[in-house]
């Protein structure tokens, strides 16, 4: 059975201390509860709570209707819904039915806009616990996201430790490195200077649709690799009547509009008509935000409570989230005495790999639920301390670093 609901949490008060009157949260409920096998998916930075197909799903999260991993969620699929009772809910701040900039504040009767309190990774996670609570579900067979869901699923770990039995942090880290959060900076700076950004009370005037186009551009260079971006676009030239309707200058004309500037534009395009560009604020900065070690003496000192085990899956392409970030994460387990392995997908994608390649990031994600890490597909690039060493249906544990 697949249900799509919102409910009100009631008063939520963000870990910055500000509060409001009553939290929303839109969420998506697959497969049957028997109280022992609940997984929660928590979504990427511009994701929802659809993220498996359902029959009855029209186009009512704009944008947003093909659900984002349909390949990799639902019954047969890696994460399968007639096993597994999968929750995902919309992260508050967001724009996809749960309260966010884009809502009523009821006291003024107008969006929020700014106005909304500041939110953290952290605030996401407190939210879903909320809402489990209300689901009648305890401890999770697993916490698994992918990207910003991925600091979120680590955030699970450090937050409510003894909640959770497998976790999945797919193409994630412990935190942004100084690169990407440069880039975010600037995304950010592209919709606060837009004039209609208006200090975020646009609701009733036209949308920063410039300033939210570049910063969904930048967004996009990151989620694609070098190699990608090659073969999707070379340094071809698109056409002029693609989507630029007229080059913006007359010198402009001398020079090809080329497929990867078509590309930034159509995505572009299409990501304005279905995000809210204060959403995109407040979703970066949480992602920006997020450090796994704050409050604690190292990651390792954070995540040493989590008795479970964890997988962290890493893909070589990626720029965004690297094999190294996860590496260290791994070791961080290690370090903390937390069950770990650190499978590393080899792709030439780039960070949206998790998203595109559902054949390479199913498997060990279904064998993370059925087994645990010691399922056979399941590599680890530490080679030296397998659980499974003396094990003679050990799997076989390959080393990124020693091929
Ligand atoms: C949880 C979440 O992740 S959020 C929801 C989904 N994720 C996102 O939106 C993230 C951003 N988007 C992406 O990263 C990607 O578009 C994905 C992951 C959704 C899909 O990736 P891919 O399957 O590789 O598709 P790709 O990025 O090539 O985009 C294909 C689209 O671009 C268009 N396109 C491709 N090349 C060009 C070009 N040179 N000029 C203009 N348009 C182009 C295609 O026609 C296609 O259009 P359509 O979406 O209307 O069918
Ligand atoms: N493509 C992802 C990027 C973050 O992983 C999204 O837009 O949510």
């Amino acid at each position: 059975m697949t249900t799509k609901n919102t409910i009100d949490l009631g008063e939520f008060q963000f870990l910055s201390g500000e509060s409001i009157p009553s939290l929303e949260v839109a969420y998506e409920t697959y497969g049957e509860f028997d109280g022992d096998n609940a997984v929660l998916i928590c979504h990427a930075l511009t994701g929802s709570s659809h993220v498996a197909r359902r029959p009855d799903a029209g186009d009512e999260t704009a944008g947003q209707a093909r659900a984002w991993w349909g390949d990799v969620v639902g019954p047969g699929k890696a994460i399968d819904t007639s096993e597994y009772y999968v929750v995902c809910a919309n992260a508050p701040g967001s724009c996809y039915g749960t309260t966010g900039p884009s809502s009523e504040n009821p006291e003024t009767g107008e969006p929020y806009g700014t106005d909304f309190p500041p939110v953290t990774v952290g605030d996401w996670t407190r939210a879903q616990r909320a809402l489990l609570d209300e689901l009648g579900v305890g401890r999770l067979r697993a916490v698994i996201g992918g990207s910003v869901g991925g600091m979120n699923v680590l955030d699970w770990l450090r937050r409510f430790p003894d909640d959770v039995d497998r976790a999945g942090a797919v193409a994630t880290a412990g935190r942004l490195d100084p690169q990407c959060l440069a880039l975010d900076t600037v995304a950010r700076r592209a919709i606060t200077a837009d004039p209609n950004w208006n200090g975020g009370q646009y609701y009733d005037g036209p949308d920063p649709e410039e300033g939210l186009a570049r910063a969904r551009q930048i967004g996009h260079i990151m989620y694609l690799s070098k190699a990608s971006m090659a073969r999707k676009f070379g340094r071809r030239s698109a056409g002029r009547e693609t989507v630029r309707e007229e080059p913006p200058d007359p010198a402009a004309a001398f020079f090809p509009y080329r497929e990867v500037e078509s590309y930034l534009d159509y995505q572009a395009e299409k990501f304005t008509d279905r995000f809210d560009a204060n959403s995109y604020l407040y979703m970066t900065r949480a992602m920006d935000d997020f450090d796994l070690s704050a409050g604690y003496e190292s990651d390792a000192d954070a995540l040493a409570a989590f008795e479970g085990e964890l997988l962290a899956l890493s893909f070589t392409g990626d720029w965004h989230f690297t094999v190294e970030q996860s590496e260290a994460l791994a070791e961080a387990c290690r370090e903390g005495g937390v069950d770990v392995a650190h499978h590393v997908v080899e792709s030439d994608h780039g960070h949206d790999a998790f998203l595109v390649e559902p054949e390479k990031v199913g498997p060990p994600l279904s064998e993370l639920l059925e087994e645990g890490i010691s399922g056979r597909t399941i590599t680890d690039t530490d080679t030296d301390s397998s659980p499974n060493e003396t094990d003679s249906f050990a799997p076989v544990h390959t080393s990124l670093f020693s091929e």
